[in-house]
């Protein structure tokens, strides 16, 4: 199985409300759509999201990656040898994690297609069924409130609360949230990045005083800050996870060794695909410490991989892949079965996409 072409489409999905972190404000996923075509006539399908806040790369920097570096020096190459494949696009340039993950997914896609198995079970088939959170923008309490209380009534166990915005606000979003969902609703926060290390801590002492049970806090300090990091994981009671401050191998051995978090948020447009995310995983399976696989504003194409990956292994306990559940609509057929919280994987080979749009290519 031979590669013959590596296209790029415009994907644009509106999503049901805005999107509102500490970092961004979005309404809609405009992302870039890669198509791998191959000699066998199997098409292998991958997605990239512009997180230009968080990765550095923009619709413009993926689309050259992938056009003018990347396929150049893939066309030809055979499907069975996925480690050569796999050290060329890492070397072919450096960074550009989300134009590399987009061909990477389409890549194992095909791998599995090659191999007539769903990725999953090639990647290890520890289970077939995962359970997502679901993200509350951050916004005024009383709309978060609102958000909350809907996510609930359609039934999702888990919310991911977005705070780090005006670090005053904080404590009253999550006393508001924890009145209105009660206490069987598990509440995990993301800052990113929106706070100072002792501010952090500060804030995180407060919620604990107030009784409000969270299960973690994700990335408290600035990306850069491992130091931060460190002092904030050594100065609370709460598991710190770390998102933003981990995009490869090296960044997760250092933070690892450092004991600077408790948890790791492993994401395919930080690592720049599943080849990376599966070393992250092996390195935080020696260290003991559980992963969360999560996403960034992405619909079901890339969305159904990172599935696979969280599907297939045990350290991987938690699951924040709720970007398809933000979408106004699912443009695609096949792929993992995405129902309120729950995602199931298909026994199809590969992601199992039976229909993906020939307009998002044209
Ligand atoms: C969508 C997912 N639940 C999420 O919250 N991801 C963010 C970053 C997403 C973005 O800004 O596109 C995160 O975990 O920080
Ligand atoms: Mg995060």
């Amino acid at each position: 199985m031979k590669i013959t072409a590596i296209q790029l489409g415009h994907l644009s999905v509106p999503l049901k409300t805005p999107f509102k972190t500490a970092l961004r404000t979005v309404d809609s996923i405009e992302n870039i759509a890669v198509r791998i075509m191959t000699d066998t006539g199997h098409i292998g399908y991958g997605e990239a999201a512009p997180t230009a806040v968080i990765t550095g790369d923009t619709l413009s920097s993926i689309g050259g990656a992938v056009k003018n570096y990347i396929a150049p020096q893939l066309i030809g190459l055979d499907i069975e040898n996925l480690e050569a494949i796999m050290m060329k696009l890492d070397k072919v340039l450096v960074k550009n994690t989300s134009a590399k993950a987009a061909v990477d997914i389409a890549l194992y896609d095909l791998f599995g297609q090659y191999y007539k198995a769903p990725l999953y079970k090639l990647l290890g088939g520890f289970r077939k069924e995962i359970t997502t959170d679901i993200t509350i923008s951050v916004n005024m309490p009383e709309e978060m409130v609102r958000d909350s209380i809907s996510a609930v009534a359609r039934g999702y166990k888990t919310l991911k609360i977005k705070v780090g915005k005006d670090a005053r606000m904080d404590l009253k979003r999550l006393k508001a949230i924890r009145e209105a969902v009660g206490e069987n609703i598990q509440l995990r926060i993301d800052a990113n990045q929106g706070w100072k290390p002792k501010e952090a801590v500060s804030i995180l002492r407060d919620i604990e005083d107030a009784g409000l049970a969270i299960e973690f806090v994700e990335q408290p300090v600035a990306a850069h800050d491992f130091e931060g990091l460190k002092y904030v994981t050594d100065h609370v009671t709460f598991p710190v996870m770390a998102d933003e401050s981990i995009f490869s191998p090296k960044d997760a051995l250092k933070i690892l060794q450092e004991r600077a978090v408790d948890l790791i948020n492993i994401k395919l447009m930080k690592t720049g695909g599943i080849h990376q995310a599966l070393k992250i995983i092996a390195i935080a399976e020696a260290y003991g410490v559980e992963c969360m696989m999560g996403c960034m504003l992405e619909s079901k194409l890339s969305v159904t991989a990172a599935a696979h990956v969280a599907a297939a292994k045990n350290i991987v306990t938690k699951i924040d892949l709720d970007g398809p559940g933000l979408c106004s609509i699912d443009p695609f057929d096949g792929g993992a079965i995405f129902k309120g919280e729950r995602i199931l994987l298909q026994e199809i080979p590969g992601l199992g996409f039976t229909d993906v749009p020939e307009s998002i290519f044209s």
